[in-house]
């Protein structure tokens, strides 16, 4: 593979530095614990890490409202420890890529205090001010559990600020040409200090223009394709991968010709996992991985299940919402705005074979796979917490006290551990789980290993088997002389699969397959409910 098409073939990891191991006792995850942990990183297989915002803010979007661009949040550590952190990072062969939060602000910003108290300040063009509320009145709202308007009146300045997010956000104005190199120079910033890249925030919102939904609008791809620019001049190794949560069609767009986005997250292909082993329906999932337009060929998907927000509901009808709804979020308090605040353990009502199988057939996809961190042991949540602080908890890591996170005497952490239930630290713990060799982490591990073994997983080929048996997620990887077939039973009932035109040997199998015996009368598997077999074509 070309050097710098690294990202094809990767498997990522979102760690969330608060979240994650707490070095100096105060409660709080930070850089220095994150580094300890990259060995354990390495041990699962992980290659690159993302890193949610750890900027100075005020926390009111954790971290998402960012106060100052340059720096890293006093709770975290300092710039130098970033700077060990990616060293030791690369010194294991892992890569890591930083959020870049390009959309807007926080209000306690240096920019906005000015903007908004000087009208002749130059920062008072870097935002999107207005006399009304009314412009721009066909753009959706966003959070709508919290927010009324996409507009927040400011007293100081006398006018109406425009924020597709919670109104502490100002919408930065990307029709500012210093508005436009403030984001280049932010991006040098960090990039001069080694990362491999951005995972680049809510990138739809950038410009606004009447008349429109001000989403994925041309200018908005138009800056997109400058900031690649700078990436392919001046950092070729780096890559930028975007987070558009839009249907297909919006969605293909922000990879353009390979000239914009080297990877974005498959956000229509999300939802509809659920709905298919919910349903025991492979048709939602199979009809949208069709309906995608390829992409191009420098380019990669970024294959998820869950992430550091609610489970977004947002694209997919409003039936397939009701129905996701109704399955997985049965008390008004697991959803929020239009998602569900959910981990994917519990979703799976804690069944360890269920979860194997999303990561089977997730990591049997084109696309690098990326595991949220706590999901690789089926963590689970609190959904009585604030907004999406439930699925955010302290990494469960021991049965010692704060679950190993910290060694805080008086317990007092940034957020809760999970300490009743099923989950509770105290069993539901890495400790734990490295030690037994059948559990969720270590089988994970093991797909993670496999994967790698096979470069077939680095392309986009792939053919649907067996489509008459809507149950059945089965794909062929590669060509029907020497790839792979992966079968996946999203059912609760055993399926027969005809394998009597294929010569394959099992390559591996979920743990609940009791034997991967292929009946030689008539060349049929019988694939156990919730089970999967990945077979090698034998040439
Ligand atoms: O910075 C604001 C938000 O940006 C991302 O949001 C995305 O998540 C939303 C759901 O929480 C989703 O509805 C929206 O389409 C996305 O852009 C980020 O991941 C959030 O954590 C953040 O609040
Ligand atoms: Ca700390």
């Amino acid at each position: 593979m070309e050097k710098n098409l690294w990202y094809k073939n990767l498997v990522f990891y979102e760690v969330h530095t608060r979240a994650f191991f707490d070095s100096n006792n105060d409660g709080i995850g930070d850089l220095r614990g994150l580094t300890q942990k990259l060995d354990y990183l390495k041990h699962l297989g992980v290659d690159c890490i993302w890193l949610l915002p750890i900027y100075p803010s005020p926390l009111k979007d954790d971290g998402y409202d960012i106060s100052d661009f340059y720096n890293v949040h006093p709770d975290l550590g300092t710039l130098d420890d970033f700077k060990t952190l990616v060293e030791e990072t690369h010194k294991r062969g892992m890569r890591i890529i930083a959020d870049l939060v390009v959309n807007h602000t926080s209000d306690q910003c240096a920019w906005f205090k000015e903007a908004e108290s000087n009208p002749d300040s130059p920062y008072r063009d870097y935002y999107v001010w207005s006399d009304t509320d009314q412009k721009y009145s066909d753009a959706r709202i966003i959070f709508i559990d919290t927010e009324q308007s996409n507009w927040t009146w400011n007293e100081k300045a006398g006018k109406y600020f425009w924020h597709r997010f919670y109104d502490c956000q100002p919408d930065l104005n990307y029709d500012n040409p210093a508005v436009r190199e403030e984001m280049k120079s932010i991006m040098r910033f960090w990039l001069d200090m080694g990362i491999d890249g951005f995972r680049a925030d809510a990138v739809p919102y950038l410009i606004e223009r009447e008349g429109t939904n001000c989403e994925n609008l041309p200018e908005t791809h138009e800056y997109l394709k400058e900031l690649r620019a700078l990436i392919d001049r001046d950092y070729p190794d780096c890559i930028l991968l975007a987070e558009a949560n839009q249907w297909p069609q919006d969605l293909r767009p922000y990879f353009g010709n390979g000239d914009e986005f080297h990877m974005a997250f498959r956000f229509p292909l999300m939802p509809r996992i659920y709905k298919s082993i919910a349903a025991g329906d492979t048709t939602s999932m199979i009809n949208i991985l069709e309906k995608t337009p390829e992409i191009p060929e420098n380019c990669q998907w970024c294959t998820f299940l869950r992430n550091h927000d609610e489970l977004t509901v947002e694209m997919v009808t409003e039936d397939e919402r009701e129905f996701l709804w109704n399955f997985y979020a049965p008390e008004a308090r697991m959803r929020l705005n239009l998602g569900i605040r959910r981990r994917l353990a519990p979703l799976m009502g804690g069944d360890p074979y269920k979860i194997e199988l999303l990561y089977a057939l997730l990591f049997s996809l084109p696309g690098a796979p990326i595991i949220y961190f706590g999901d690789e042991i089926g963590m689970g949540d609190n959904i009585w917490l604030n907004d999406r602080d439930g699925v955010r908890t302290p990494m469960q890591w021991s049965a010692a006290k704060n679950a190993g996170f910290s060694e805080r005497e008086d317990g007092r952490l940034f957020l809760p551990v999970i300490d009743q239930g099923d989950y509770r630290y105290q069993v539901l713990n890495v400790e734990n789980q490295m030690k037994d060799e059948n559990s969720l982490f270590n089988r994970l591990r093991g797909l993670i290993a496999l994967r790698k073994q096979n470069d077939i997983f680095d392309t986009q080929e792939m053919e649907f088997l067996f489509r008459e048996n809507k149950g059945l997620f089965a794909i062929l990887r590669g060509s029907r002389r020497d790839g792979l077939i992966c079968v996946h039973n999203l059912t609760d009932t055993p399926q027969p699969v005809d394998l009597s035109g294929f010569n394959v040997r099992v390559l591996t199998q979920s743990a609940n397959q009791s034997s991967s015996y292929i009946n030689t009368e008539d060349g049929t598997l019988l694939l156990e409910p919730y089970a999967y077999v990945w077979f090698k074509i034998n040439s």
